[in-house]
């Protein structure tokens, strides 16, 4: 049977041109061999989500999720509770992008993001589950990530935020230590902190060193806390990030990968926790990494082997590698010259 699928694209996410894209795209998607139908998405809060909900239920076989980080992690929630879920294509066309980055998707153009589709290779991403919601690339909390509620869309990613900070360092005086408790797989940790991050991508605001060993689908998230809410120290482990990742060795820092993570704040103070770039709820909250949940067309030739856990990329792009060896097979069957 025809496989089916949906293109759900928000009009006003980046520069509001997707709309002039959307029959190309379409084609595109026709010739990956998809019976293809669009959806625009609507000032109605969580669109995207019930679109893409409804779709997985219907049966779809792939969801084409072509917006910023917010639209994409719109169309996450919409399908990761379910059971049966359909793939996943990510066009890219917010401001920072954080996600097609991860995937090494063309984020300039919008048609090309789309022809990588074509190429046939996924990857099966884990997915972040936050008490109810879902998250497929960063959930934060701490003062520096609450500034970027209520902010301008341009300054709307944290790490946005964070390279503003580290140019002008105007913010760095705001943050503030408090009291957490954090339960994970290998420990636990009651003490101050001023933030902390939960990846699961390397790509954070365009800083790759902060995550400097993430590996795509191995079920484990990188937990980062900073204790520390000293200026200087804070410029220590910044210049730390910038010099290859060697802030994971600090004392001010937590390290560690995890599946599992509890965060409580235990001051009675309100922790409000960041889940791809928009608030998404308090503390208490309970993380669990679900491994290789969705799986997402992705450039994974353009991908570091090294950041691909062994057993994340999949079918089309494990098929098109035996093609290629099935073509050194000799006349008598053998593989070989
Ligand atoms: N037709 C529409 N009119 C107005 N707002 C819309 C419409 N469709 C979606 N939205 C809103 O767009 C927001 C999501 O935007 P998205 O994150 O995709 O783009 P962006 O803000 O340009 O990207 P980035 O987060 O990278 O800056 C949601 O709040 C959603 O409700």
């Amino acid at each position: 049977m025809t496989q089916r699928a949906r293109l759900i694209y928000n009009p006003t996410s980046g520069n509001e041109g997707m709309k002039r894209y959307v029959a190309d795209i379409l084609d595109v998607m026709e010739q990956a061999g998809y019976e293809s139908s669009a959806y625009q998405t609507t000032p109605e809060p969580f669109s995207a989500k019930k679109e893409a909900s409804r779709a997985t239920l219907d049966g779809f076989d792939l969801i084409v999720a072509a917006g910023g980080d917010g639209t994409i992690n719109e169309v996450v929630n919409g399908i990761a509770p379910h059971r049966h879920r359909p793939k996943m294509a990510i066009i890219p066309a917010g401001t920072t992008n954080d996600y097609a980055r991860a995937l090494a998707i063309p984020r300039e153009d919008p048609v090309a993001a789309a022809k990588v589709i074509l190429a046939g290779q996924t990857l099966r991403m884990d997915i972040g589950k936050a008490n109810k919601h879902y998250f497929m690339n960063i959930a934060a909390g701490g003062l520096l990530t609450e500034l970027t509620y209520g902010v301008p869309s341009e300054f709307k990613s944290i790490f946005g935020y964070f390279a503003y900070v580290m140019k002008g360092a105007e913010m760095l005086p705001a943050i503030k230590q408090f009291p957490i408790h954090l339960e994970y797989d290998d420990g636990v940790y009651d003490g101050p902190a001023s933030m902390f991050l939960l990846a699961m991508t390397n790509s954070i605001g365009g800083f790759e060193q902060i995550v400097p060993d993430s590996s795509l689908g191995d079920g484990k998230f990188s937990l980062i806390v900073v204790k520390t809410a000293k200026l200087p120290e804070y410029l220590v482990l910044m210049g730390k990030v910038l010099n290859g990742g060697r802030h994971v060795d600090d004392p001010n820092i937590i390290y560690t990968k995890t599946q599992n993570l509890v965060v409580t704040r235990e001051d009675g103070e309100e922790l409000k926790i960041n889940l791809d770039g928009d608030y998404g709820g308090s503390a208490p909250m309970t993380f669990q990494n679900l491994r290789q949940h969705i799986e997402m067309y992705a450039n994974v030739s353009e991908i570091p082997d090294g950041n691909i856990a062994d057993d994340a990329a999949q079918q089309d792009y494990l098929q098109e590698v035996e093609t290629i060896s099935e073509s050194d097979i000799n006349g008598d069957g053998k593989i070989g010259k």
